[in-house]
């Protein structure tokens, strides 16, 4: 088997196991690099590339089989759709690979994964759409931008076709890491240094003082800055929630669905060594993640806590003085950085989701001191769960709304033009989709 061959079943196998084991592609994916460590950079971009790619592109690239084989997707054996589907990918966006080495790989893993009666299919259905592909054509926008169709109306409603368009392309845009500098720990000047000291690229967001997107480095892990604590993952659309939040030293802050712990740890690097951020999560599992980045941060003003947000804690009754509610949400904002997403969410999940938030704001609200503020946010665009409960919000609690206008600088003013709460979309504006909006009790 060559090279090419190896890197292509390590990206069939990891397909398999989000499209036909229903595995998370973050995860999966992560787990796979981290196993083939040994492999060289360009081999492990390569796999990630062939893996996200036919992941995003999904709807569409089932369209084009479905176009030229008379068996139609859903009707293949799980091993030979998957290598169809890779296939189909590497034909159509990746130009660098020659499409009759896209076919012969195909045909080689087909056999080595014991379906040799099918090689001439495999072989007959590629090399007709590599054939036919520059002809082809898209009868939806669902399709163009393998987007689920119930998804795409929903956002033509909302937000008017051109917006939805621009969002669903830049879903399909390469995107960089981003990090947020914990500014307590480091400077950013040194952050920068010590991050091209090992080889990544960097560049500032432009927007917000603390946030660097980074490429071409090799393992977050491996990153000096990481592993001091320097950086945290973290999109520019979440670091507003710290921003926002905006603490004053020796405030008391609960968050109460709070694991890995990324906006937790930005509010305890405000607090500068005063105050206490407790971060509450509904697992032990999900409480380990977050104890392991307060580890490697080395922060003291932070601690955990299991605890389920849809049930009060009595002790904690107006006790803080800032809650933030970073809620369980649909996710639709971040299809750019986990496209299953898109395939996995559905109308009746939006609508257990929005009503799980409205359960879990009833519990929080009760934590905010008088005075006090509540920060609610999503990753997700949809009205359901965004603006409409934070207008059931208001009219359920005593808390006002504080406006978010202008809050983000003249860049992102249109994310809360017409309204109090901040809606940030992507490809309008230059980060994940996302939504805020903040309260202060009477
Ligand atoms: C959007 S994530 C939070 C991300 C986090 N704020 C950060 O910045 O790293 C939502 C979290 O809510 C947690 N969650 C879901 N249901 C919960 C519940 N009933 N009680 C507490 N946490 C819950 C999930 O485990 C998940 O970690």
């Amino acid at each position: 088997m060559t090279k090419e061959t190896d890197s292509r079943e390590i990206a069939l196998d990891i397909l398999l196991e989000i499209l036909e084991r229903g595995g998370y592609s973050h995860i999966i994916l992560r787990q796979a690099l981290n196993k083939y460590q040994y492999l060289d950079k360009s081999e492990r971009a390569f796999i990630s590339r062939i893996a996200e790619g036919t992941v995003e592109y999904l709807l569409q690239i089932d369209y084009i089989i479905d176009s030229f084989s008379n068996t139609k997707v859903s009707k293949m054996k799980p091993v030979i759709r998957t290598i169809l589907r890779m296939s189909v990918y590497q034909l159509i966006y990746m130009d660098r690979v020659p499409d009759s080495a896209v076919c012969n790989e195909a045909v080689k893993l087909a056999v080595k994964r014991k379906f040799t009666g099918l090689k001439g299919f495999v072989n007959g259905v590629l090399r007709n759409i590599s054939r036919n592909k520059e002809g082809l054509s898209w009868p939806n926008d669902s399709v163009r931008y393998s987007m689920p169709a119930w998804i795409v109306s929903m956002w033509e409603e909302s937000y008017g076709r051109e917006t939805a368009v621009t969002m669903m392309e830049s879903f399909l845009k390469n995107k960089k890491t981003t990090v947020r500098c914990n500014l307590a720990k480091a400077s950013k000047e040194e952050i920068i240094q010590s991050l091209r000291n090992q080889g990544a690229e960097v560049s500032e967001s432009g927007i917000s003082e603390a946030v660097l997107c980074i490429e071409k480095y090799d393992y977050m892990e491996g990153l000096e800055a990481f592993q001091k604590g320097y950086i945290q993952v973290q999109d520019l659309s979440s670091s507003f929630v710290g921003e926002i939040a905006d603490p004053k030293k020796g405030d008391y802050v609960i968050d109460v669905c709070g694991a890995p712990g990324g906006k937790s740890i930005h509010i305890a690097d405000k607090l500068d060594g005063t105050g206490m951020v407790e971060v509450r999560d509904l697992s032990l599992l999900k409480i380990n993640m977050v104890e392991e980045n307060i580890r490697r941060c080395g922060y003291l003003n932070i601690r955990t806590k299991v605890q389920d947000a849809l049930v009060t804690d009595p002790d904690s009754v107006e006790k803080a003085d800032i809650v933030i509610a970073d809620l369980p949400c649909s996710g639709l904002g971040i299809i750019g950085r986990k496209p299953d997403i898109k395939y996995r969410m559905t109308p009746d999940a939006l609508e257990s989701l929005a009503a799980l938030q409205r359960n879990i704001l009833t519990v929080a609200q009760a934590y905010v001191k008088p005075g006090g503020r509540l920060i609610f946010s999503t990753c997700t665009i949809n009205r359901k769960e965004n603006e409409e409960n934070a207008r059931w919000f208001l009219e359920q609690f005593p808390f006002d709304c504080i406006s978010l206008k202008g809050k983000l600088g003249e860049k992102l003013d249109s994310a809360a033009a017409n309204r109090d709460f901040i809606q940030l979309l992507p490809g309008i504006h230059p980060c994940d989709g996302f939504f805020i909006a903040a309260f202060q009790k009477r």
